[in-house]
């Protein structure tokens, strides 16, 4: 039998059954491409929500404030900390940056599921904390070269602070076997296509299925 066309494309991230939602980390050095990756999945893929970060530092341009960030000051921040607001925080690069806790919880019961763009210090931090609701990916540069090619094609960061993500890359590889999988961000299509294959493979995952012991004992009562 031949499916239609859209019969095939249907909304592949419904589930058939009740499900709880998964925590998808995506983690790499600052350049390799987690920001264009997360864009991409977040615009073609409607069950995936952005977990939105609180962050002391300046907004760049072409940002906007509580999409890509909550910019916010230092004091401000601190209070968070102390009021337990975050799932974890972590200072990189002089600034403070951290997972606010509200709606996540709520949402994975749901059944959303949500998309982290955290460094190595918070994928670890989500991990020990939140164990199997945590898919965490990792994206390598195919070379040190286009790494920093990159950052400089960005047209986002002075030289000086291109310098400072440089000899923060080499720490942030060096946490690589902290991760579930491992992309080389070469080729973009590809590297898309590898990252949306771990993201629908972990959706189907059994612990994931809420609804599967109710449903697996009407089919076999
Ligand atoms: N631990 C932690 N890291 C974060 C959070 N938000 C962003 N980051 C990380 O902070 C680093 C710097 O982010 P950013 O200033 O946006 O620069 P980018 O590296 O060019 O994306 C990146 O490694 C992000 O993954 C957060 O809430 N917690
Ligand atoms: N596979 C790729 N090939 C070439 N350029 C890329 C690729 N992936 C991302 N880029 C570019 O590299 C720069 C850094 O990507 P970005 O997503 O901002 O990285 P990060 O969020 O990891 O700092 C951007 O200008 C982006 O357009």
């Amino acid at each position: 039998m031949q499916l239609a066309p859209t019969a095939m494309m249907a909304n592949p991230s419904k589930p058939f059954l009740p499900r709880r939602g998964l925590m998808f980390i995506l983690s790499s050095p600052s350049g390799a491409g987690k920001t264009t990756i997360a864009r991409r999945l977040l615009a073609e893929d409607a069950n995936l929500r952005m977990s939105v970060s609180v962050t002391t530092r300046p907004m760049r341009d072409g940002e906007v404030e509580s999409r890509d960030y909550y910019f916010t000051a230092q004091d401000d921040f601190r209070a968070m900390v102390d009021d337990d607001a975050f799932m974890e925080w972590a200072q990189v690069f002089g600034n403070f940056y951290g997972t606010p806790r509200a709606s996540i919880k709520a949402g994975l019961e749901r059944g959303d599921d949500f998309l982290f763009d955290v460094d190595w210090q918070g994928a670890q931090q989500l991990s020990q904390r939140a164990g199997a609701d945590v898919v965490s990916v990792f994206l390598l540069p195919p070379s040190i070269e286009e790494l920093e090619r990159r950052l400089r094609d960005r047209g986002t960061d002075d030289p000086d602070v291109i310098a400072g993500r440089m000899a923060r890359a080499r720490d942030e590889i060096s946490h690589w076997d902290g991760y579930d999988y491992v992309v080389v961000n070469d080729d973009l299509g590809t590297c898309f296509e590898r990252v949306c294959t771990i993201l629908h493979a972990e959706r189907l995952r059994r612990i994931r299925g809420t609804g599967l012991v109710d449903f697996t004992r009407k089919l076999i009562s």
